[in-house]
C-alpha cells in the first residue's frame, strides 16, 4: 500500500463540471479538512458509495459548492481510501482546490497512478490495467471493443490457469531430481505432453491474433519499397494526400523511413515510405536500407514500386533480396511512371513477373505523378487487408509487449516438447518449463520489474 495520498483533475477542460480524484490512507482526512458538508455529519462518518453535499473552503472563503463521493480502501477503483470533488468545471476552482488539497498533505499523482496503484493493490492484472489506456484513447468501435474485451479480463485468466498447471508439473520434475539415485517419476510425462500440446496452441493462436490487433490499432503496415527513384515517395504522398516525404529526382532522396495511417474505404493504413536499395558506400544510406529490409519484414502489404522505364533490371537485380522475404504477405508489384510507356511494352511488363508466386502477387500499372489508376490501388489494397470483424468475446492481442512475452513463451513449450520427444533429463525439462512460465507470468505482470512499470504507466494522462 501507498502511504502518499494523491490528487489530480480527473476530468476534461471545458465541461460544466469538474472532478478532482484524491486517493491513499489520507484521502478522507484531507478532504474533510477543506470540505464541509451542509448537514451535520462530517465526511468521516459519512458512509461509503454515498455522495455529500458541502462547500470547499479556503479559510472563510468559500471557493465552490461542491459534491463529494465516498469510498473506502479496498472497495475503491485504486483499492485505497479515494474521495471525488464534483466541482463547477472552472479551470480557476479545480487549481484552488487541488492547492488547498495538497497544502494539506496531498501530492500531485503522476501520470497514470491511479491505475498504477490499481495493480498494486491487486485490483486487475497488468494487462487489462494496459486495457484502460487504450481504452481512454479508442476512437473507433473497433479499437473501443479490443480496450475493452482485455479490460474485461482478456486473456490473462485464460493463461493463468495454464500457468499454474505448469508450475505443478515443475515442482513434480523437481521432486523427481530430489530423488535423482532412485531414477522416480512423479511427473506423469503423457500429461505433461497434453499440457504442453494444449499450451501450444493457446499461445500459437493468441500471437497470431496480434496481426489483427496490430492491424486495428496502428492500421495494416504496408511497406513501399522499391530502387531509388522508382516514385515511392510520390506515391506516399499520393496516398496520404499530403507533401509528407520530399520528392526529387536525385537518386537516394529518401534515406530513412517516413510513415503515417491513412483510412481508405473503412480500413486504416499505415503506409511506410523507406530509403531505396541501391549498392551505396555512403554509410548513412546504407543504414537507411537496413531499415527498409526491417519495414519489409515487419508488413503485411508490400508495394514493390518499380520504374516501368527500367522494369526488366530492376525485377531481376532485386527479385533475390525481395521475394524471399515477401513469405505470407501480400506483394502487389506497382509498375509506376507508366506515363512513359505504351500498352504493349505494358503487355512484355506483366511477363516479367511469370515466376512470382501467384497467389499471393499482383501487379498494377499507374503513375504516380499524373495519379493514373492510383484510385484501383486503393481497392487493390482494400482487398489485400480483409481482416475478419472481431465480436465481443474474441481474445485479440492488441500489444508489443504482450506479444514479445508470447513469442518467447512459445519458443520455451516448443524445446519443452522437443524434449519430451526425445527424453531429455529432468533438469532441462524444468528449466523450459519455468522459461515458459515467466514469460506468461510477465504478461499478467507478476515478474515485471519496476522499470517496466513506470515504462506502462508512463503514457497514461495525468488522474487515470
Ligand atoms: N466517478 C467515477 N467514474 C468512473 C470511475 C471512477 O473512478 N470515478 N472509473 C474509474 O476508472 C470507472 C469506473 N471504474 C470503477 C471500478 C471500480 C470501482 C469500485 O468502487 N470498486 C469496488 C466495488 C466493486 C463492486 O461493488 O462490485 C471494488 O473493487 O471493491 C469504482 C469505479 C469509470 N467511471
Ligand atoms: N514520369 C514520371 N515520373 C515520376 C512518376 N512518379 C514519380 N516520378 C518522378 O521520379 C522521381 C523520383 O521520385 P521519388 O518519389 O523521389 O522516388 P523515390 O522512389 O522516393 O526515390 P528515393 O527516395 O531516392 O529512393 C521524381 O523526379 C518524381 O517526380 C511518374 O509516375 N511518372
Ligand atoms: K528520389
Ligand atoms: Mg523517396
Amino acid at each position: 500500500m501507498s502511504t502518499d495520498t494523491i490528487c489530480a483533475i480527473a476530468t476534461a477542460q471545458g465541461g460544466a463540471i469538474g472532478i478532482i480524484r484524491v486517493s491513499g490512507p489520507e484521502a478522507v482526512s484531507i478532504t474533510g479538512s477543506i470540505f464541509k458538508p451542509t448537514g451535520s455529519r462530517p465526511l468521516d462518518k459519512q458512509d461509503a458509495y454515498k455522495i455529500t453535499f458541502g462547500r470547499i473552503y479556503d479559510g472563510d472563503e468559500v471557493v465552490d459548492e461542491v459534491l463529494v463521493s465516498l469510498f473506502r480502501a479496498p472497495h475503491s477503483y485504486t483499492g485505497e481510501d479515494c474521495t471525488e470533488i464534483a466541482c463547477h468545471g472552472s479551470p480557476y476552482i479545480l487549481q484552488q482546490v487541488l492547492q488547498l488539497l495538497i497544502g494539506k498533505g496531498c501530492r500531485m499523482a503522476e501520470p497514470g497512478e491511479y491505475t498504477r496503484r490499481a495493480f498494486m493493490n491487486g485490483k486487475m492484472d497488468l494487462s487489462q490495467a494496459e486495457a484502460v489506456a487504450d481504452l481512454i484513447a479508442s476512437t473507433s468501435a473497433a479499437t473501443h471493443r479490443l480496450a475493452m474485451n482485455q479490460m474485461r479480463g482478456g486473456f490473462s485468466k485464460e493463461l493463468a490457469g495454464l500457468r499454474d498447471k505448469l508450475l505443478h508439473f515443475t515442482s513434480m520434475i523437481e521432486l523427481e531430481l530430489d530423488f535423482s539415485e532412485e531414477d522416480v517419476k512423479f511427473a506423469d510425462r503423457s500429461a505433461l505432453k497434453a499440457l504442453a500440446g494444449e499450451i501450444e496452441r493457446v499461445i500459437t493462436r493468441l500471437a497470431h491474433s496480434f496481426s489483427v490487433g496490430n492491424a486495428i490499432k496502428n492500421g495494416v503496415p504496408v511497406a513501399i519499397i522499391g530502387e531509388t527513384n522508382a516514385g515511392k515517395s510520390t506515391l506516399l504522398n499520393v496516398l496520404l494526400n499530403e507533401e509528407k516525404a520530399i520528392v526529387s529526382d536525385i537518386h537516394g532522396t529518401t534515406r530513412d523511413v517516413i510513415e503515417d495511417t491513412v483510412n481508405i474505404g473503412g480500413v486504416t493504413f499505415r503506409f511506410i515510405d523507406t530509403a531505396g536499395i541501391r549498392d551505396t558506400k555512403d554509410t548513412i544510406e546504407s543504414l537507411g536500407i537496413e531499415r527498409t529490409f526491417r519495414k519489409l519484414d515487419q508488413a503485411e502489404i508490400v508495394l514493390w514500386m518499380v520504374d516501368s522505364s527500367r522494369a526488366s533490371s530492376q525485377i531481376a537485380q532485386l527479385s533475390p533480396r525481395i521475394l524471399p522475404r515477401c513469405a505470407g504477405k501480400r506483394l502487389i508489384v506497382v509498375f509506376n511512371k507508366c506515363d512513359l510507356i505504351n500498352t504493349e511494352e505494358q503487355t512484355s511488363l506483366s511477363a516479367l513477373l511469370k515466376d512470382f508466386p501467384e497467389e499471393s502477387t499482383a501487379h498494377i500499372f499507374l503513375s504516380a505523378r499524373r495519379h493514373t489508376n492510383t484510385d484501383k490501388l486503393q481497392q487493390m489494397l482494400v482487398d489485400a487487408a480483409r481482416l475478419p470483424s472481431v465480436t465481443q468475446n474474441d481474445i485479440i492481442v492488441t500489444n508489443v509487449r504482450h506479444y514479445e512475452a508470447l513469442t518467447k513463451a512459445l519458443d520455451a513449450i516448443r524445446r519443452v516438447q522437443d524434449g519430451l520427444a526425445s527424453q531429455i533429463s529432468g533438469d532441462f525439462l524444468s528449466q523450459d518449463i519455468r522459461e515458459c512460465i515467466f514469460y506468461i507470468s510477465d504478461i499478467a505482470g507478476e515478474v515485471t520489474n519496476d522499470m517496466v512499470l513506470r515504462n506502462i504507466f508512463k503514457n497514461f494522462c495525468i488522474g487515470k
